[in-house]
């Protein structure tokens, strides 16, 4: 019998449990027992799911209360002095290193003040992990034994389940030295990390666990020959320790032919691999098995929303077991779940027929079943019939195609991809017209989402105001953001974003093309979740998206006010795209829906416009080479597309966050003023890169990840470290991001101080 294996299921909860209690233990709502009995009950229930739909192989250590990967940080000691001098708990530790913390001296405590760690793109997906951060005093040691605890938590509910780690490689590999080592290479630690590799996995050996899923993701990766020989060096020592479970080495989200030869001959009981991403590699990967080493077919995706075509799967299996014999395959989700909604039972309000074309967490634990019994020769006729229809009906439906789309398409060219002049002409006119001072203050787009705007969201959602009330509450809200902006002095003001429940998902709702889910929540970091649109067809704007609350908040104020879109990039990646045709014509179709809103907010009157891009970055193949220069083309080519119908003195903005971005990246862009996450960056070679980005800039100064609030001192240093190498005549000055996830309090007070460190420096200057 082929057996069936799962990497990891989403931990949020069907109902987002863990974030509202999360949320709710942050606020000092309800303590940590309370928050722990919820994660508990959480593993329970999915151990128990995946249990009664039949997989064979169940992972734990898949759940954490923030990110895996700081789980890890947390449990080997790499929690860098400044989180520890507090006495803090363990669980609030965690937290600080995740989101920073700054909290008053009470009677018993001490005051706390620190930054959150980085926190990075997690591959190309919208996930997100906190950066392992190094220094030459790390001292690595076993904090605790979160893993081996969640196995025996599992075990004594009668579940036998196969723990989950990040491999050592990957672990060090993905990390980056602290501010105060940064001649440290982390892959340089690896000797020094394996012991506790080691104790933890004896550990879990001993609690029973007879095999313990590794994952080495960043073998899909462009590595360095001093990371490709790492594994080697680091599975063999692994190898030699008493006592270890047998290990997995889990690969996803791409092709690892090009490193294969740092795993062949590895020492570990078999090899995953993501056959949905990468099926090409299937013939050589298969080669480096050795006779024993099982041979874990990832087949069903664990990145995307569509229902499974059994009938290829199964072929492609049985082409597995062909080469491997029945007995060493094992029938996989590509990656883990986590990238997936929980439950599509929950979706009330989908079309029948579409939503008879998707599959989220919980249906795929059936499909990795069902494709596992069809393997084995049992008789799930009826499951593949079903299957096969639904494939089928989606094929065909006339929801998926649209000719006008597919027409207006194939006219793009040159002249629909360049904005009239060139940037020094533009910057001319533009100066003239909006005679913005040195260091130009913005935001980026949202202020904080309230509990008051979330309860008339759903208000209106349910039908318990009209429209009409729920409009003159959006416009109250606006007025409050755009007065409280003049207050502080920013100079070019944005409306606030209080319509938009989410970025994507509000333009998704409104262009035809789309389908949205009603609980579809997959976590992005943190306690901060998404739920993705899901583009079913062939994607065109009915009418205008955000005309309405620019304009009005424009009616407000003399200052500036930027129109605020998400750009077609960022659109295709934060949904769950198709898989039927190329993601760039689906950037393209989006492209062209909002050139139109562009437009349109031109000609209301709108004239700072921004695009926001953040996605961008994760949609960068994760290897160089052709796949990913053409990316590169279609990604510029579909924001252009979008801002370029306009006239010369509209002032074009983007913005990127969460990950490292290449400033060469973003040139073919040619917007005018792009702005980016930054205040994390510590390196000065990397503020360095951007210096020569021709067009203007604002390297973001705050992070708002966090409800840390800087002062205007330290607003004003860090600008001054900027300037040292970039120059002041093309220098915005912003936060990181958007602010929704903020309070009022702190927004209040960490633009105030911004602000004034502007204003320090135009004296200055
Ligand atoms: C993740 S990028 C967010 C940009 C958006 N305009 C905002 O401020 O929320
Ligand atoms: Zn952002």
């Amino acid at each position: 019998m082929v057996e069936s294996s799962v990497l990891g299921f989403p931990r949020i909860g069907a109902f987002r449990e863990l974030k509202k209690n999360t949320e709710a233990y942050w606020a000092g709502k309800i303590g940590a027992d309370q928050l722990l009995a919820v994660g508990k009950e959480i593993r329970e229930k999915n151990w128990k799911l995946q249990k009664e739909a039949g997989v064979d192989i169940i992972p734990s250590n898949d759940f954490s209360y923030y990110d895996q990967v700081l789980d890890l940080s947390l449990l080997f000691n790499v929690i860098p002095d400044r989180y520890t001098k507090f006495d803090l708990p363990q669980l609030d530790v965690l937290f600080a290193m995740g989101r920073g913390l700054q909290r008053k001296a009470t009677e018993s405590t001490k005051a706390v003040d620190v930054t959150a760690l980085e926190m990075v793109k997690w591959f190309d997906s919208n996930y997100h992990y906190v950066r392992p951060t190094f220094s030459h005093s790390t001292e690595f040691k076993l904090n605790g034994q979160k893993p081996v605890d969640e196995y025996l938590e599992a075990k004594a509910l009668g579940i036998e389940t196969r723990p989950v780690l990040v491999g050592p490689v990957s672990y060090l590999y993905l990390g980056k030295p602290d501010k105060d080592s940064l001649d440290l290479k982390p892959i340089s630690l690896l000797e020094k990390i394996l012991p506790v590799y080691t104790e933890i996995l004896q550990k879990l050996a001993a609690a029973g666990a007879k095999e313990v899923q590794i994952d080495e993701p960043t073998l899909v990766l462009d590595l360095p020959e001093e990371v490709q020989s790492a594994f080697k060096t680091a599975y063999d020592i692994l190898a030699k320790a008493e006592g270890l479970p047998k290990l997995v080495l889990t690969t996803y989200f791409g092709d690892v032919t090009p490193n294969l030869a740092a795993i062949k001959n590895l020492p570990v009981s078999g090899f995953h691999f993501d056959f949905v991403r990468a099926p090409q590699q299937f013939d050589e990967v298969v080669s480096i098995l050795s006779g024993e080493q099982t041979l874990s077919v990832g087949i069903v995706d664990g990145r995307n929303i569509w229902k499974n075509d059994f009938s290829k799967s199964i072929a492609f299996v049985k082409k597995a077991i062909e080469k491997v014999g029945a007995e060493k395959v094992v029938v996989a989700t590509s990656s883990s779940l986590l990238h997936t909604p929980v439950d599509l039972e929950n979706e009330k309000k989908l079309d029948a027929e579409i939503k008879n074309w998707f599959s989220f967490a919980t249906q795929k634990l059936s499909e990795v079943v069902t494709i596992a019994k069809a393997v084995s020769g049992a008789d799930v006729s009826s499951a593949l019939e079903a299957n096969a229809a639904a494939v089928k009906s989606r094929k065909e439906s006339d929801l998926t195609n649209d000719a006008a789309v597919e027409a207006r398409l194939s006219k793009i060219d040159k002249s629909l991809s360049t904005r009239k002049s060139p940037f020094p002409e533009r910057l001319t006119v533009q100066k003239a017209k909006y005679n913005l001072p040195l260091f130009p203050t913005t935001t980026i787009g949202s202020f904080p989402q309230t509990k008051d705007i979330r309860i008339n969201r759903n208000k209106f959602a349910k039908g318990e105001i009209t429209a009409e009330q729920y409009e003159e509450f959006i416009n109250s809200e606006i007025e409050k953001v755009v007065r409280f902006q003049e207050e502080v002095g920013l100079d070019v003001l944005v409306h606030g974003e209080p319509e938009r429940n989410d970025m994507v998902q509000y333009f998704g709702e409104q262009l035809k093309g789309y389908a949205f889910t009603t609980n579809g929540w997959v976590q992005s970091y943190g306690s901060r979740y998404v739920r993705p649109p899901i583009i079913v067809g062939d994607v065109s704007r009915p009418k205008a998206m955000s005309v309405k609350e620019s304009v009005y908040a424009q009616s407000l104020t003399k200052k500036p006010l930027k129109g605020m879109l998400t750009g077609p990039v960022t659109c295709l990646r934060w949904s769950f795209p198709r898989d039927d045709v190329s993601q760039k014509v689906q950037s393209l179709q989006l492209s062209l829906a909002l050139r139109d809103e562009v437009n349109d907010l031109e000609a209301a009157g709108v004239t700072v416009i921004q695009v926001d891009e953040p996605a961008i970055r994760e949609g960068l193949p994760l290897r160089a080479g052709q796949e990913r220069s053409d990316y590169l083309e279609w990604a510029a080519e579909s924001f252009r597309v979008a801002t370029s119908g306009v006239r010369d003195d509209t002032q074009i903005h983007s913005h990127f966050c969460y990950s490292d971005l290449d400033p060469n990246h973003i040139k073919a862009l040619d917007a005018d003023v792009v702005s980016i996450e930054f205040s994390k960056k510590d390196d000065p070679k990397y503020i360095q890169e951007f210096s020569n980005y021709p067009n203007h800039i604002g390297l973001g100064l705050f992070d708002i990840h966090s409800p840390r609030i800087p002062s205007k001192e330290e607003f004003v240093a860090r600008i001054g470290e900027i300037l040292k190498v970039y120059p002041a005549d093309k220098f915005w000055v912003n936060p990181d991001c958007g602010l929704k996830t903020r309070g009022w309090e702190e927004t209040k007070a960490s633009l105030t101080n911004m602000v004034d460190a502007a204003k320090f420096y135009r004296e200055k200057y």
